[in-house]
Formats: C-alpha cells, structure tokens, sequence
C-alpha cells in the first residue's frame, strides 16, 4: 500500500502540514510522509480497523482511501475539537464530549455523512455521534457540519463494536441508527453483518429503556434477518403493530448508499425497534 496521500482531480490547493502548514494556493502537492509519520498529525489515529485492539471479525473492509484536499483540511483543522479516536482505552463522557447533556443517538456506518449532516441540522436538539472508519467520509462530514455550523455532531474514527463495548457507559445511548450496513451478501461472509443477535445484546446495554433503534437496508435477505433477530431478541419491541417492517420516517433522508441501490431497484426495508423497559437482570438470589 502507497504511504501517499492521493487528491482527487478537482483538488488543487492542499493545507495537510499540520497548523501553519499550508502550500501555496493553486499548487497541487503529493504529501510524502517518512515512515511512521502520521497521515493526519493532527487527524484521526491510524488503524481504525482497531487491529491493534484485538484479532476478530469485523463487519466492514478496511478501504484504502482516497483523501481530497478539502476532507484533508477538515480532518486537520477540526478533527482536535470534533473527532473521537475509537482505541478501546477509555469512557467516553458524552455531555463532555458534546458540551451538553442532550439526548445522543449513535449512527454506525455513515459513509460520506450527507444523510448524517441533514439530520443532524434538522434536529438541533439531538446530538449525534456518527462512526465510520472511512476517512474520507470522516473529512467529509467534519466539512459539512462545519459549512452548516452544526455542533450537535462528533465523528468516530474506528470499529463501533469497541466503542460500544469498551468505551460507553449502560443506558447512555438515546438512539441508535443503522442506515444500510455493509450487506454482505455471500454465505460465507454473512458472519459480518453487524446486526446480528450478539450485537443486539451489547446494544442493548448501551440504550436507555424507550430508546429508537432505526435500522434500514436495500438488502431484502439482510432485512429478513433483521426482522427476525430484532423480533426475537427479548430487549427490543417492534413499535410496528402488525410486527413487519417500517414506512421510512420523516426523520430519515434518503442516503448515498439507498440511492444506489434504488437505481438497480433495490427494495428499501426500514426497521424501528424500542429498547424494551424490563431489564433481564440477574434476581439477587443468582
Ligand atoms: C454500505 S456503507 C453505507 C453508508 C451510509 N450509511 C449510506 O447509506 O450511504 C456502510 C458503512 O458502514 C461502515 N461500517 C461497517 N461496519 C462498521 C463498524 N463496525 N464500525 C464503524 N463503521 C462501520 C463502513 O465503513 C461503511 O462506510
């Protein structure tokens, strides 16, 4: 793998030096770095994939990625006060991380970020805390909220399943969004889709009692299997009365990854589950 950064054509002018760092404007310039220079000093951590956290399963494929000038500069100026590194070693305060004590809804997998920043400037009073391992997504949206001026949303770098296991506290999630997840369809490769009975679990630990889990796929094969693993896991209750699938809320823009699946004809299944109230604790006599 090429240790360069790569700009798109459109890009011309670069500013990934780090803080004073910048090249004349109109220069197209390759940053070559020396061997363990970050590619971001100020940026997200290298190794989102979380490889250096432990060997298992993951339900995304690192990419190798092309980063424009402008997802760079993003990533550069506003990764310091917007971005959380997902490495597993610490609890994440969420009223610090987002100054406030709004309600916080994780969305796992936001790709380029575009349905992110919509919803994000359409409710004002929810935070969002949008993770992905692709970079130039993360840059992406780090542009958009700061073009819109939202500060209700932070970017994850890294694996959700860390964060959720090792870096959130119970009940501390208001929300959970999952917007067309990696559908792997080959048998073989269906033990990395994300929704899956022991992620509901972990969850589920994470969402306070009343919580919205939103999910939604082109997939019809990976909807099924939502359906039936949300249905019968005993923490989530189908807020839909006749137990099926869900309209599309209003809440919901249409995404870059629907709408390619929409042009092959793809049929789009939303899911809307709550976070039950009981809790299957163990009794004091256990
Ligand atoms: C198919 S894309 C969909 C992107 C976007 N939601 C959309 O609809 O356009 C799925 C995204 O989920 C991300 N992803 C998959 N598993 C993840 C995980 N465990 N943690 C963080 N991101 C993940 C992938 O990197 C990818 O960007």
């Amino acid at each position: 793998m090429s240790d360069s950064l790569n700009f798109a054509p459109e890009d011309h002018q670069i500013a990934v030096g780090g803080p004073g760092g910048g090249h004349a404007p109109g220069v197209s310039v390759r940053h070559s770095r020396a061997k363990g220079e970050p590619r971001f000093p100020d940026g997200p951590q290298a190794d989102p994939a979380g490889s250096h956290f432990e060997r298992r399963i993951r339900s995304f494929q690192p990419r190798r990625s092309r980063v424009t000038a402008g997802q760079a500069d993003a990533l550069q100026r506003l990764w310091p006060h917007w971005g959380l590194d997902i490495d597993g070693q610490r609890i994440v305060d969420l009223a610090e991380l987002f100054g406030n004590t709004r309600p916080v809804v994780l969305e796992i997998g936001f790709g380029m970020g575009e349905a992110t920043a919509r919803m994000a400037a359409q409710d004002p009073g929810t935070n969002i805390l949008a993770v992905d391992v692709h970079t130039p997504g993360q840059g992406n949206l780090l542009n958009l909220a700061d073009r819109s001026g939202l500060t209700n949303v932070r970017v994850g770098n890294g694996d959700a399943i860390i964060l959720l296991r090792e870096m959130l506290r119970p009940d501390s999630l208001d929300g959970l969004r999952v917007y067309f997840p990696d559908p792997w369809p080959k048998k073989r490769h269906h033990k990395r889709r994300l929704i899956q009975p022991e992620f509901l679990t972990l969850a589920a630990a994470r969402l306070r009692p009343g919580a919205l889990v939103h999910c939604a796929t082109d997939w019809e094969p990976y909807a099924q299997q939502m359906l039936e693993v949300l249905s019968a896991h005993p923490d989530f209750d189908n807020t839909q009365p006749d137990g099926g699938y869900a309209p599309r809320p209003d809440f919901r823009p249409l995404t870059r990854f629907e709408g390619q699946g929409l042009d092959k004809g793809h049929v789009v299944n939303d899911l809307l589950f709550r976070r039950a109230e009981h809790r299957d604790q163990p009794s004091a006599d256990d």
